[in-house]
């Protein structure tokens, strides 16, 4: 069979399936999580209302609220196992190697990990939502030869993540940056770290495989990388006078501007305004007001020589380095924040699954013999 026509590289253009979980529309700029935009849940919700949202389509009364925060900071702490082997990994590996290594063990350790009904998922969900945090902090604090750090369960997701990472919790105003990137985060329907998700997860394969792979997906500087990427062109570009040779000769060698374009979005990404007004509150409370007009000027010629529009990494990657993340860890947070929306698309797939398989043209050589023997 030779379909060349129906062809579309990447699946560009291409509709899968449907999902109730979020709306990206490029058309309005808009982006819906279970209905509501974006921006009104990062300015009012917390990134555990969000999570509850995602998974189970509604947002909780303060009952449901209650106890699901309360079983999330029941689970916050890692095992001594999951310790051991995030110090058995080198650390000279990516912090992603650490998480994927992380998640797999405690996948590999859930004598439920077979079982995939939906009580059985949500709660693996919530297990995997609760442990990132402690992974990320653990595994940055390690690399900079600091102890582990153990949850607290008297603060939210938010403040005990950033305490777990450095010993005290910041500014309110800090705190509310990496809430609402927690949120911009969460979900982006059929991105290829979700795809990849509902591809394993369509085999009927479990959910910590699942979860693997689409680390592994978000890791590459195309998609979740790009935010850690950004931070490096930064470093190489220096200053704001600086931006403009820089990326002339960057775009001569045909790099990739990293935190640039978008293959849904082609007038901007939805999520940017809000994560850029985080930006500007930390830029303003950290008084770094160079790295801003960096950020400024990269954007406007890449705007005015290629009309192309940043990308959420773009304004995430300098919030988190501003907070003090190391800048191996940024790809890290994602994933934190992107387990939501991950583990609610395993539990889409699984309730109309259908084995994804595509189909390709073949165009290797003709059929052809072995000389008999
Ligand atoms: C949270 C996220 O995952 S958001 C995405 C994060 N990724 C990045 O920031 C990496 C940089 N950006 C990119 O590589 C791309 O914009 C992608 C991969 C995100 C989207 O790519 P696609 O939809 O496949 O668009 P494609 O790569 O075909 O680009 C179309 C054209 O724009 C150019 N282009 C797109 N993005 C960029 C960029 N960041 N820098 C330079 N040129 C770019 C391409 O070179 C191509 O030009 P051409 O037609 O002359 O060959
Ligand atoms: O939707 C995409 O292709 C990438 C993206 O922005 C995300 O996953 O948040």
């Amino acid at each position: 069979m030779t379909v060349t026509s129906d062809i579309r590289k990447g699946l560009n253009g291409v509709v899968v399936d449907y999902t109730a979980i979020s709306k990206v529309n490029p058309e309005t700029n808009s982006l819906l999580y279970r209905g509501y935009p974006v921006q009104e849940l990062a300015a009012q919700c917390s990134f555990e209302e969000v999570a509850y949202l995602l998974w189970h389509g509604e947002l909780p009364t303060p009952a449901e609220r209650a106890a699901f925060e309360a079983s999330e900071r029941a689970l916050r702490a890692l095992s001594p196992a999951v310790q051991a082997v995030i110090d058995l990994t080198p650390t000279t590996a990516h912090p992603m190697d650490v998480v994927r290594t992380a998640v797999s063990l405690i996948g590999a350790s859930d004598p439920d990990a077979e079982n995939d009904t939906r009580e059985a998922n949500l709660a693996k969900s919530l297990r995997l939502f609760a442990q990132l945090p402690a992974i990320v902090a653990y595994d940055q604090r390690r690399r900079r030869g600091q102890e582990l750090i153990a949850p607290r369960d008297d603060l939210d997701y938010s403040s005990n993540f950033l305490f777990m990472a450095f010993g005290e919790v910041p500014a309110p105003a800090v705190v509310d940056a990496f809430r609402v990137s927690m949120v911009l985060y969460a979900e982006h329907s059929f991105n290829a770290s979700t795809f990849t998700a509902r591809v394993i997860t369509s085999t009927l394969s479990d959910l910590y495989s699942a979860v693997t792979g689409a680390i592994g997906a978000l890791k590459g500087p195309l998609h979740g990388g790009a935010n850690e990427a950004v931070m490096h062109i930064f470093n190489e570009i220096g200053d704001a006078a600086a931006a403009e040779g820089w990326l002339e000769g960057a775009l001569t060698e045909k790099r990739k501007i990293m935190g640039f374009g978008h293959r849904v979005y082609k007038d901007g990404d939805s999520r940017v305004p809000t994560m850029k007004t985080a930006l500007d509150t930390l830029i303003e409370h950290y008084d770094r007001p160079a790295l801003l007009s960096l950020y400024t000027t990269l954007e406007l010629a890449m705007t005015e020589r290629k009309g192309i529009l940043p990308n959420l990494d773009y304004p995430s990657g300098p919030a988190y380095h501003l907070m003090g993340f190391d800048t191996a860890a940024f790809t890290p947070l994602f994933v934190a924040a992107r387990i939501t929306g991950w583990t609610a698309h395993i539990m889409e797939q699984l309730e109309s699954n259908a084995l994804i398989r595509p189909l390709s043209a073949y165009n290797g050589p003709d059929e052809r013999h072995l000389a008999a023997a």
